[in-house]
């Protein structure tokens, strides 16, 4: 029987064995709700590349167009040196738009969890995090907004490699910042920014906040804002961050669903708490335990990627610049990031450094020595998430407001 033409089947059966004149199928390396990527050889010149295939859907096949109208744009970026993914082109098989990029290794998510699930070291955190600057200080220059920067949206280049490489890849939801529409909502809520959540006006900056989750996810080895609901993670972000700051909330098209408006007060606008949602409309938080402060400090550069206000948050070539990269600081460490910067208390109260006791007096000590690091011990809350999953009480960083440190 022939499979239904809108099947997934039918999909399957078309991109089987060849594509195009000179394609071999020889994996499939990626699936989602466009289509499949697969890995396949070009018969003409025996290079292997990954081929990614959107279905035929409407919907599907107006986001492919846009992606290639994106990619085009892009074509002045040079893909080594911006750590953006290499376009090869698109060409047509039966009814699908089939988009050739060069074969990556590995997905930074896909790469975290095979290796580092307690984080990354030092050593490799930091030039992961410069060549996502990097690729996102070249984008923004094309004033284009990249808007689902996430860890599966990262390939590591080939995991053998060292120091790792990194290239950005899926600008599925890219666009230009004149085109961005105020109150569209998409991507992935984790890594989301509050302004979007809120429908506020974005622009690049909303990249921004984006890497600085990754930031903070390449240390800890899973995420800051986790949450179910757009509900959920601004309330880890104003719980852990306080609110935006009123000007912003008064552009935001959905600000009333998440916050009170209270006359000739201030703030103007007051956080609905878990039971105000649920009386107002039946809704119930994931979870509505409190997040334990353990200790305080701060971090300078995740705190200016994450900082409420998109206005005030820092470029991608800004971050380039922050001490954080200075070359006088150690790379190599074979530390895990988050231990380096972890010096926290355990349940009973009592201090319990990550490194041990010499270790950190180590570390101090070569802090006189080099200019001050942007990374000094971190703040830390206990999150619930994790606690669930019974991994024991993993720290998070914390991130008021009240407290940031200007640059
Ligand atoms: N150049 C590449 N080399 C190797 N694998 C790739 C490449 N591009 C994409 N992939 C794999 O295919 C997956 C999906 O690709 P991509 O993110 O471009 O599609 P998508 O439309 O955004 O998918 P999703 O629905 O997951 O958002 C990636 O997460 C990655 O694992």
């Amino acid at each position: 029987m022939r499979p239904n033409s809108n099947s997934r089947e039918h999909f399957f059966h078309n991109i089987r064995s060849t594509l195009g004149n000179c394609h071999i199928v020889e994996d499939i390396i990626g699936e989602g709700g466009f289509g499949v990527v697969a890995k396949c050889r070009n018969t003409d010149t025996n290079k292997t590349v990954a081929i990614k295939i959107n279905k035929s859907e409407a919907g599907i096949l107006q986001q492919a167009v846009e992606e290639i109208a994106i990619l085009k744009r892009l074509r002045c970026l040079n893909p080594d040196t911006c750590n953006i993914v290499r376009w090869d082109g698109f060409f047509f098989h039966k009814e699908n738009i089939c988009m050739t990029f060069e074969l990556l290794d590995q997905s930074l998510y896909h790469y975290l969890q095979e290796q580092h699930t307690r984080g990354l070291t030092m050593g490799e955190l930091k030039p992961i995090l410069h060549q996502l600057a990097t690729a996102l200080a070249h984008l923004h220059s094309t004033e284009t907004v990249h808007a689902d920067l996430k860890p599966v949206n990262v390939m590591v280049v080939n995991r053998d490699q060292h120091p790792i490489q990194v290239k950005l890849i899926d600008f599925g939801l890219a666009c230009p910042v004149s085109e961005v529409k105020q109150g569209a909502c998409f991507g992935t809520v984790w890594y989301s920014a509050p302004e979007m959540l809120l429908g506020v006006p974005f622009k690049e900056s909303f990249d921004m906040w984006s890497l600085g989750l990754i930031m903070a996810e390449l240390i800890l080895g899973c995420h800051l804002y986790p949450g179910k609901t757009v509900y959920d993670v601004l309330r880890f972000m104003v719980e852990t961050q306080g609110q935006p700051p009123d000007e912003v909330l008064d552009q935001g098209l959905y600000t009333e669903n998440y916050f009170f408006k209270q006359n000739n007060r201030t703030p103007r606008w007051r956080f609905k708490s878990p039971e105000d949602m649920y009386y107002q409309y039946g809704f119930y938080a994931s979870d509505t335990r409190d997040i334990k402060l353990k200790s305080l400090d701060e971090i300078d550069l995740i705190k200016s990627m994450l900082n409420m206000d998109a206005s005030k948050r820092i470029m991608a070539r800004e971050v380039l610049q922050h001490p954080f990269f200075d070359p006088s600081i150690p790379e190599s460490s074979s530390a895990n990031a988050g231990e380096i910067l972890a010096h926290t208390e355990n349940h009973e109260g009592n201090t319990s450094p990550s490194m041990s006791a010499a270790s950190w007096e180590e570390r101090t000590d070569s802090h006189a020595q080099h200019p001050a690091p942007a990374l000094s011990p971190v703040s830390w809350v206990e999150h619930p998430q994790v606690q669930q999953d019974n991994e024991g009480p993993l720290l998070f960083i914390l991130l008021q407001c009240n407290t940031a440190r200007v640059l």
